[in-house]
């Protein structure tokens, strides 16, 4: 090697879910040797996958990192567009609200083919190994080394120059950093459980729906959703406290709760797919975890659902966890490749926005769960694009500056406030001058009752009502 020649940094990537996968893709690209330990088995080579939601809503930020590497045709090629949610109420009656412009749409992608595509791609890259069925169980913050198991008990320690932490919400390597004093960390499961469901294609196998639409049930205390699939399937999660899935203990209770609350979508489930679907599944729990710093040293960094893990209530976790590549790669060329400095870098311009998202997830789940129906959420999403029309430069709804723009979390929530208390003054003066009109009415009316009262029985007695 010679003299001005820098010896290759060697990074392990722990964790090839989502976040993992493209995080190798970014390290590769920058010349680094890369392996990415994952401790499934290859997803390309098994038959089903288990657990997770089957597919998600990709907008913007995972887009943008998508794009960085070459990699946005190649997903968005399989993702369904999504302009507009479509609102299901009661009756069954749709109305559906456009997201914004044409070009602002949310993209339905299946999570299995999204993890190939990108384990596939890392593949692509020299200098980079994946090795599945090889589970992290400690690390060394000081030395770089990381040792991992494979599924015969097998262990293995290899020393790195970077250990990167991309092993989602239950994450080993922040399991090791807890260990460390001054790390913080907070978990929170929330009540609700949820249950993934399918609304397979119609008799003409066609779409049983409006395909191009993310369809949702607010229902406060409970909702569902539904994205399409390329199979001309809908994904139907439904979102419940558990002790409601717990307090559904017959199939009798079960169609009658869908019948209720969701009559329009039972047909499409189909009652006994429903019933076997349910009764043989168990409600999945939701959890946030919120730490810091996200790096230990200049040997980790935790990156996705291991350092931000958020409920879904805004479709943004994976969003998030991708946008930490774009962030992390954009430190790295900053600081010239010298972790030492890059590390607390990236935990200072991350932990902020990744808090504040968590934070956003969970209050939409607090918001719908308690105030939104369909009633309210027609109406507030209504109000938001009529505003956003009007003042397009000042009042861009929260939603659009989350899915359809790379506006950092925490700035698009402190201009969301600041929306929120003009909102609020507008209602209250309205409020204010509608009861002062209604007041003014009244007294009105009152000074002039015998003028009026007499007026209104000589019109109804021509219907013969007589008071
Ligand atoms: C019901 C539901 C719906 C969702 N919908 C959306 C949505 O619409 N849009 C969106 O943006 N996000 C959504 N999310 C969030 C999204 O799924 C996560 O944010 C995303 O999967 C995080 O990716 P990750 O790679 O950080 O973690 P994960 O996807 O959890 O991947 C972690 C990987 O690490 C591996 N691993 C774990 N421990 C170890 C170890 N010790 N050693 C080696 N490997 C290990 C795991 O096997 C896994 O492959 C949803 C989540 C849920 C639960
Ligand atoms: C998977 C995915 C992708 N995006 N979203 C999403 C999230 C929030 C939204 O609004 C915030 C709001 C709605 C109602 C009242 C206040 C704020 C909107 C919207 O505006 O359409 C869309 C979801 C999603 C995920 C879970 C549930 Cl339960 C859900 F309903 C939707």
């Amino acid at each position: 090697m010679s003299f001005h020649q820098e010896k290759k940094k060697h990074v392990a990537v722990c964790g090839g879910g989502l976040v993992g996968a493209l995080n190798a893709c970014y390290m590769a690209r920058r010349g680094y040797k890369v392996d990415l330990y994952e401790m499934r088995p290859d997803i390309r080579t098994v038959k089903v996958v288990r657990g997770k939601s089957i597919n998600l809503a990709l907008s913007c930020r995972g887009r943008e990192a998508l794009k960085r590497v070459g990699l946005e045709d190649a997903v968005t090629k399989y993702g369904i567009p999504m302009h507009a949610r479509m609102i299901h109420d009661l009756t069954g009656r749709r109305r559906p609200i456009l997201y914004g412009t044409k070009d602002q749409y949310i993209m339905s992608i299946d999570r299995r083919l999204l993890n190939e595509i990108m384990l596939s791609a890392v593949e692509k890259f020299p200098d980079v190994e994946i090795h599945f069925s090889h589970k992290l169980t400690t690390c060394n913050f000081e030395t770089g080394e990381a040792t991992f198991e494979n599924e015969q008990g097998h262990k293995v320690t290899k020393q790195f120059d970077l250990i990167i932490g991309c092993d989602g919400a239950y994450s080993a390597v922040r399991k090791q950093m807890m260990k460390l004093s001054r790390f913080d960390y907070q978990q929170t499961y929330i009540p609700h459980g949820y249950m993934e469901l399918n609304i397979p294609p119609n008799s003409q196998n066609e779409f049983a729906m409006e395909i191009n639409y993310l369809h949702i049930w607010p229902r406060n205390e409970y909702m569902m959703i539904a994205l399409p699939n390329l199979d001309k399937s809908f994904t139907t999660t439904l979102f419940m406290p558990f002790e409601m899935f717990e307090a559904i203990t017959t199939e009798e209770k079960l169609i009658q709760f869908f019948k209720e609350e969701f009559p329009d979508a039972l047909p499409l489930l189909g009652q006994e797919e429903l019933i076997k679907t349910f009764m043989s599944s168990k409600a999945l729990p939701l959890i946030t975890v919120k730490c810091h710093p996200y790096h230990v040293n200049n040997k980790a960094v935790l990156l996705g659902d291991a350092a931000h893990a958020m409920v879904p209530f805004y479709g943004q976790g994976m969003n998030c966890g991708m946008e930490d590549c774009i962030i992390l790669d954009d430190i790295l060329d900053a600081y010239d490749n010298d972790f030492s400095k890059a590390l607390p870098a990236y935990t200072k311009k991350r932990n902020p926005d990744a808090k504040a998202i968590c934070d956003l997830a969970m209050y939409n789940y607090i918001e719908m769960r308690s105030k939104v129906n369909t009633t309210s959420f027609l109406i507030r999403k209504k109000l938001d694009n009529l505003l956003f029309k009007i003042f397009p430069k000042t009042w861009v709804p929260l939603y659009t500056m989350v899915s359809f723009t790379r506006i950092g979390y925490q700035e698009a929530i402190q201009r969301r406030e600041w929306q929120d208390q003009v909102l609020t003054r507008c209602l209250t003066v309205l409020g204010v001058t509608g009861l002062v009109g209604l007041g003014v009415m009244t007294y009105q009316l009152s000074q002039n009752y015998d003028h009026w009262s007499e007026r209104v029985q000589n019109f109804l007695s021509r219907f013969g009502i007589v008071y």
